[in-house]
C-alpha cells in the first residue's frame, strides 16, 4: 500500500519524535535541521569554527605570498612547479629544494627560503650575537627590521655580511622600483659626492658545469639580496646540517634570466644623460675568470652589452638633440696586457701614463672623432679584434687584458644672450680581466704571467678599495697600471658604477665569496662631488673675429681724422682768404713789387687799357670799395658757419672716439683675462700687451691710438698739423706754399696713421 511522505512525517512526528533521527533526515532533512537548531543552542559552531579557521588561513597565505610568489629570482632558480594551495598559486623553489634536499635540509615551500635564514642563525648562535639572532629570527618569521637609508655604518656592514632583513615594501619591489630609486641617487650625484653604486649579475649555469655535476650556490632575492650557500660534501656527514650561508645587499642583483637591455638602463642609462650634461660617469665589471664580465661589457651580435648599448644610447640621444647644439664625440679604446698599456685602435709601442690637469692620460692614444653609432661600432670591432684573448681551461674566451673604452662628448651652444656654453663629459666603460686562480686557468708559462699580472693589478685595485673605503689620506694608485687608469673612476669627480659577475656554480664558490665581498667593500668609496663641466664665454667671437673687428674700428678712426683735418684746412682757407680780404692791397702796388718799373710808352699803353677795361667794366673806386665791404661781409657769414660746422664735427668726432675708446679697452681686457687663463692671446692685442702700462689719467678721453703704439721710445713726436696735412691729399699747399710737414710727407712714406709713433689727438 502506498504511502504518503506527508503522512509518514505526520506519523513519525506525532508518534516518536526522536527515535531515529536518521530516517527523519532521510524524509526530510530541512524540516530536521530546523528542528535541531531549535532545540540545540551549539548547533553549526562547529562549522562556522572550521569556516573562520579556513579564512584565517586563506588571509595569511595572501599575507605571505607576494614575497616569493611573484619574485623572478624564484623562477630563475626554481624550475617553475606551480602547486595550486588554497586557491593560490605557489611557485615551489624545487632547483633550490633539491641543492637543500641534498644537503638534508627539510624542504617546503616556506622553509627552503627559511633554511638559509636558520642556517644564519647557526652562525650566529656561534658568535654569540643576541641581537643578531632577534633580527635573524625577525627575519625568518617576515619581520623585518630596519635598514640604514643610506651609508650603512660598519656594524651595519657586518651585519650585512651575516643577515640584513629588508623592509616588507622593499621585498616586493621589482627592479623597476629599484632603477626608480637608483634614479635618484644618480640624479643627487653632484650635490655632496656620491658613492660607488654596486649591482651584482648572476650568469647561468654553463654546459661544462652542469656536465660536471655543478650545483648552484647563488640565489638572487627582491632584485637586491644576494644569498651564498657553502654546499656542503654530500659525503661529508659531519658537514652535512652545517650550510654557511651569507647575505649580501647591492644596489640591484640581477638573475642570470635578465636581459642586457635591463642591466644596461639599470646601471648606465643615467651616465650617458650625465654625461651629456657634462659630467663623467665610469662603468667597470668586476669578477673571476669566465663570471660574465665580456657578457656583459661587450655581449655579442645576438644580444649587445653595455658598451654597445651605451653608444647606441648616446648618439640617440645626440641626434635628439642635434637642433639646439653642437655635439662632437670623441672615442678611444686602450688595454692594459701585463702591466702596459696599448692602444687597441692603433696598436703599436705601449703608451706611457703621465698626469696632467684632467686626470691620467696615456700619451700619443689615438682619440677618434665618431660621427654614428655605425662608425663607433666598427671601431670597436677593431679595438676587440687587436684585444688579447686567449682559451683557457676556466673560459674558451677568456680576456688576458683589461679594457678601457674612453668616449668624451664636446658641446658647444650659443645661448640666449650670444654666450658661448661649452660642455665636456666623458664616460669610461671597463672590462676588467678576470682574477684567477693558478691551476683554474693554465699552467703554462705565458698564462700564468698574464694571471699574475691580472691578479697583482686586481689586488692594487683592491688596495686602493681599502684605503678609500677606510679615508686613508694616501691611495696606492700608483702601484698598477689598471690603478692609475682607475683613479678617477675610484676617487676623482665621477659618477661610478660597478658590475660584479658571479657564476651559479658551487665549484666555483671561493671566487664568488670574495667578488661578493669586494663588491660589497666597494659600496662604501664615496667619489669627489661630481660638478659640471662647462664653461660659459661671453664673447662670440673667435680670435681672428676680434682682429677683424679692431682693422675695422682703425679704418673707421683713421677716416675720421682725415675728415677733421679736411676740416680743419677748409677753416684755415677761409680765414685766409677773409684776411687777405680786409687787407684789400692796391693791385698796382702789388704789380709794381713784382715787376720792374715799366717805360712811360708801356705805361701809356698799360693806362689806355686799364681805363678801356674800367670804362667797360663802369667800376669806378666808389664801387668798388662797396663790392669789397660786401665780400669781407660775406665772407665773415661763412666764417661763421663754417666754425660752427667745425665745432660741432670736433665734438661728433670726440664722442665717436670716446665709443671706441671704450669698446676696445673692453676688448682688450677680455683678451688680457684669458691671456691671464693661459690662452694665447691675438697678434693685434699682443702689440699692446708688449707696452709698459701707462699710469691712468682719470677722466682724461684717450686715444685708442695709444695701444698700438710701436715700442721706439726714440721717435719724434708728431703735432697735429703734421698729421693733418700728411694726410690730406687735398689741401697739399697753402696760398701756393707747400707746409713744412707737405715736404716732410713727400720724403717719407708714413705707415698707418693709428701705428705712427707718438700720435695723440690733439686735446678738446
Ligand atoms: N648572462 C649571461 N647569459 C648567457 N651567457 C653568459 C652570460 N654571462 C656569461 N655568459 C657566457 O659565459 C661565458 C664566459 O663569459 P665571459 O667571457 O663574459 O667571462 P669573463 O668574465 O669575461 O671571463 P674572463 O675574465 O676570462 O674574460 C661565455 O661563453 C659567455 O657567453
Amino acid at each position: 500500500m502506498p504511502v504518503s511522505t506527508r503522512s509518514q512525517f505526520i506519523y513519525s512526528s506525532n508518534r516518536q519524535p526522536n527515535s531515529n533521527p536518521n530516517q527523519n533526515q532521510k524524509i526530510n532533512p530541512r524540516i530536521d535541521e530546523k528542528d535541531e537548531q531549535c532545540r540545540n543552542p551549539h548547533y553549526g559552531l562547529k562549522e562556522k569554527m572550521k569556516a573562520l579557521t579556513f579564512l584565517y588561513e586563506q588571509q595569511k597565505q595572501q599575507a605571505k605570498e607576494p614575497r616569493f610568489s611573484t619574485h623572478p629570482s624564484v623562477d630563475l632558480l626554481s624550475s617553475g612547479r606551480k602547486v595550486e594551495n588554497g586557491g593560490k598559486k605557489v611557485k615551489e623553489l624545487s632547483e633550490f629544494g633539491n641543492v637543500m634536499k641534498e644537503n638534508a635540509v627539510p624542504s617546503s615551500n616556506m622553509t627552503k627560503t627559511c633554511a638559509l635564514g636558520e642556517n644564519v642563525v647557526e652562525d650566529v648562535k656561534e658568535n654569540e650575537n643576541v641581537a643578531l639572532r632577534r633580527c635573524a629570527s625577525e627575519r625568518v618569521v617576515g619581520v623585518s627590521g630596519v635598514r640604514k637609508p643610506n651609508g650603512v655604518s660598519s656594524v651595519a656592514r657586518k651585519l650585512s655580511m651575516g643577515v640584513q632583513a629588508l623592509p616588507v615594501s622593499e621585498f616586493r619591489g621589482g627592479i623597476k622600483d629599484n632603477v626608480e630609486e637608483l634614479g635618484g641617487v644618480l640624479g643627487g650625484r653632484g650635490g655632496e659626492g656620491s658613492r660607488i653604486l654596486v649591482f651584482v649579475r648572476l650568469r647561468p649555469m654553463g654546459k661544462k658545469e652542469k656536465d660536471s655535476g655543478a650545483r648552484c650556490c647563488v640565489r638572487i632575492v627582491n632584485k637586491r639580496d644576494v644569498y651564498l650557500t657553502e654546499l656542503g660534501n654530500e659525503n661529508d656527514y659531519l658537514r652535512l646540517k652545517r650550510i654557511r650561508g651569507r647575505h649580501f645587499t647591492f644596489d640591484a642583483s640581477f638573475p642570470e634570466s635578465t636581459t642586457q637591455l635591463e642591466v644596461y638602463s639599470t646601471t648606465t642609462a643615467e651616465l650617458v644623460e650625465a654625461v651629456l650634461q657634462g659630467r663623467n660617469g665610469s662603468v667597470f665589471c668586476y669578477g673571476a675568470t669566465g663570471a660574465g664580465k665580456t657578457h656583459t661589457m661587450l655581449g655579442s651580435v645576438e644580444s649587445p652589452g653595455v658598451m654597445v648599448l651605451a653608444i647606441k644610447d648616446l648618439f640617440n640621444k645626440i641626434r635628439q638633440r642635434s637642433f639646439d647644439g653642437n655635439h662632437v664625440v670623441h672615442l678611444s679604446y686602450l688595454e692594459v696586457y701585463n702591466e702596459s698599456v696599448r692602444d687597441l685602435l692603433s696598436p703599436g709601442r705601449p703608451l706611457v701614463l703621465r698626469e696632467d690637469k684632467q686626470g691620467i692620460v696615456a700619451s700619443g692614444l689615438t682619440q677618434y672623432r665618431a660621427y654614428s653609432t655605425d662608425e663607433v661600432m666598427s671601431l670597436l670591432q677593431q679595438g676587440n679584434r687587436n684585444r688579447t684573448t686567449e682559451p683557457t681551461r676556466a673560459n674558451e674566451t677568456s680576456s688576458r687584458s683589461h679594457a678601457i673604452l674612453q668616449v668624451v662628448v664636446e658641446y658647444h651652444v650659443k645661448d640666449a644672450s650670444d654666450n658661448i656654453v661649452n660642455r665636456i663629459g666623458k664616460l669610461s666603460l671597463i672590462d676588467l680581466a678576470g682574477s684567477e686562480r693558478a691551476l683554474a686557468t693554465d699552467q703554462r708559462t705565458l698564462r700564468s704571467l698574464e694571471g699574475a699580472n691580472i691578479n697583482k693589478s686586481l689586488l692594487a685595485l683592491s688596495s686602493c678599495i681599502n684605503a678609500l673605503v677606510e679615508g686613508k689620506k694616501h691611495i696606492p694608485y700608483r702601484n698598477s697600471k689598471l690603478t692609475q687608469l682607475l683613479k678617477d673612476s675610484l676617487g676623482g669627480a665621477c659618477n661610478t658604477v660597478m658590475i660584479a659577475n658571479v657564476s651559479p656554480s658551487n665549484l666555483s664558490f671561493g671566487e664568488t665569496q670574495n667578488t661578493l665581498h669586494w663588491a660589497d667593500r666597494a659600496k662604501e668609496i664615496r667619489t669627489k662631488v661630481c660638478e659640471k663641466n662647462e664653461e660659459i664665454l661671453p664673447l662670440p667671437e673667435s680670435e681672428t673675429d676680434q682682429a677683424k673687428l679692431l682693422l675695422e674700428l682703425q679704418k673707421e678712426n683713421r677716416e675720421l681724422r682725415m675728415q677733421f683735418a679736411r676740416q680743419q684746412q677748409k677753416l684755415l682757407a677761409v680765414q685766409a682768404q677773409a684776411l687777405a680780404a680786409n687787407s684789400s692791397p692796391a693791385p698796382s702796388k702789388v704789380v709794381s713789387h713784382l715787376s720792374p718799373a715799366p717805360s712811360s710808352a708801356q705805361a701809356n699803353e698799360k693806362r689806355r687799357t686799364r681805363s678801356s677795361l674800367l670804362s667797360r667794366n663802369c667800376f669806378t673806386p666808389e664801387s668798388k670799395r662797396k663790392e669789397a665791404d660786401d665780400s669781407v661781409r660775406e665772407l665773415r657769414r661763412t666764417m661763421k658757419v663754417l666754425e660752427a660746422e667745425i665745432e660741432r664735427m670736433k665734438k661728433n668726432h670726440a664722442l665717436q672716439i670716446k665709443l671706441k675708446d671704450d669698446f676696445i679697452r673692453k676688448l682688450s681686457q677680455q683678451l688680457e683675462k684669458r691671456g691671464d687663463k693661459g690662452e694665447e692671446t691675438t697678434q693685434v692685442l699682443t702689440r699692446a700687451n708688449l707696452r709698459p702700462k701707462e699710469p691712468s689719467h682719470e677722466g682724461e678721453l684717450r686715444s685708442p691710438s695709444h695701444r698700438f703704439q710701436s715700442p721706439a721710445p726714440t721717435a719724434k713726436k708728431r703735432s697735429f698739423w703734421d698729421i693733418t696735412t700728411a694726410n690730406s691729399p687735398s689741401l697739399a699747399t697753402l696760398n701756393g706754399r707747400k707746409t713744412r710737414s707737405h715736404v716732410a710727407s713727400e720724403t717719407t712714406v708714413a705707415p698707418s696713421m693709428l701705428l705712427q709713433p707718438g700720435f695723440a689727438r690733439q686735446k678738446q
